[in-house]
């Protein structure tokens, strides 16, 4: 559906981009990473508001490397809305569609929650409002790809989970695709066929929600999910010390490094290392402890008191990164 061939694009001093992607038929890809990684670039390249320097960008089988953005058959809702100030909400649905209609348009804005609303224009709407309309506009647009730049940010936790979730289904049913750009790894779980993670103007790692969350291949990538401890330590020839026990890692083999795991990843086990828990803490129906493990503290999913002594064991094998990536 899309595809970029060594897609380039020098910012100097900020800089170089270059990304080779390809994105199948009806594929949602959330595109992760720390800010300035180059998500937004991305888009803007793929929607035609940027020129690269050097490289293809393929729409199926056409190539639009240097088609204008309203050639490119695509929609996109980035964080200003561009909404138009003299138009209703109605309005902007039936400007962008195909064949104007307004029993679709109607149902449309009711699917994004803004019943009772069509006649509305921008000024009489709150922020999250002005959001939905710019969403059900690149919807009503049935484009064959749709770039989404952070589209729920201005919404509220409840809102926000069951727009997704609404939007991800008219996507499916529609069998469009789309480019989602997000900071939120929850987002990305909930919609994602797959996940790209960015680092520094190139794509470090493209999998599965599941398989960036559990087998990160660089340090950013594992960071992009959150729910991570960070530790610095020593590893010599694959071990690393832990209490006094030692524990093979994978990754980095000699040297000094980052010692990276989730919440889930220490579990307990009377053949374990020992470890005090300093603290509990109630997250989202799991409880965290807080924990000293000899080399520094890190947050475990335990069922444990304050104050009391446990022991611990890795799940599966540890991961140390080099503390330089
Ligand atoms: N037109 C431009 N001219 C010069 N540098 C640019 C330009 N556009 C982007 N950059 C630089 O390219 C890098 C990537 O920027 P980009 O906006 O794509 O990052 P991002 O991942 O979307 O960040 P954020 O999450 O903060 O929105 C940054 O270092 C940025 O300063």
């Amino acid at each position: 559906m899309l595809r970029l061939e060594h897609v380039s694009k020098n910012f100097g001093k900020a800089g170089v981009f270059e990304v080779t992607l390809e994105l199948a038929p009806g594929e949602i890809m959330a595109v992760l990473g720390a800010s300035g990684s180059g998500k937004t670039t991305l888009l803007n390249l793929v929607a035609g508001l940027l020129k690269p320097d050097t490289g293809r960008i393929f729409l199926g089988p056409e190539e639009v490397t240097h088609h204008p953005p309203e050639q490119r058959g695509l929609a996109y809702v980035f964080q200003d809305h561009a909404l138009w100030p003299h138009l209703s909400a109605l309005e902007h649905l039936l400007l962008v569609m195909k064949k104007p209609n307004r029993e679709a348009a109607h149902h449309l804005l009711e699917r994004v929650g803004l019943a009772g609303l069509d006649a509305r224009k921008p000024h009489q709407l709150s922020g999250g409002q002005k959001q939905r309309v710019a969403l059900a506009r690149a919807l009503a647009a049935k484009p064959r790809l749709l770039l989404l730049d952070e589209p729920y940010s201005a919404l509220d936790p409840v809102l926000r989970e069951e727009l997704r979730l609404e939007v991800a289904s008219l996507l499916r049913a529609e069998h469009v695709s789309a480019l989602h750009v997000t900071h939120d790894p929850d987002e990305a779980l909930a919609v994602a066929d797959r996940v790209a993670v960015m680092e520094g103007g190139r794509i470090v790692q493209v999998d599965t929600p599941t398989q960036v969350y559990t087998q990160p291949q660089t340090l950013s990538a594992a960071r992009a999910f959150g729910r991570l401890n960070l530790l610095p330590v020593q590893v010599q020839n694959g071990w690393v010390q832990l209490n006094g026990l030692a524990w093979a890692v994978e990754g980095l083999q000699s040297g000094s490094g980052l010692l990276a795991f989730r919440y889930e990843d220490l579990r307990p086990e009377p053949e374990g290392f020992p470890a005090k828990v300093l603290a509990v803490y109630g997250g989202r129906g799991e409880r965290l402890c807080r924990v000293n493990l000899g080399i520094g503290e890190a947050v475990v999913k335990l069922q444990a008191e304050p104050g009391e002594e446990v022991r611990l064991s890795p799940t599966g094998r540890l991961r140390v990164f080099e503390t330089n990536r």
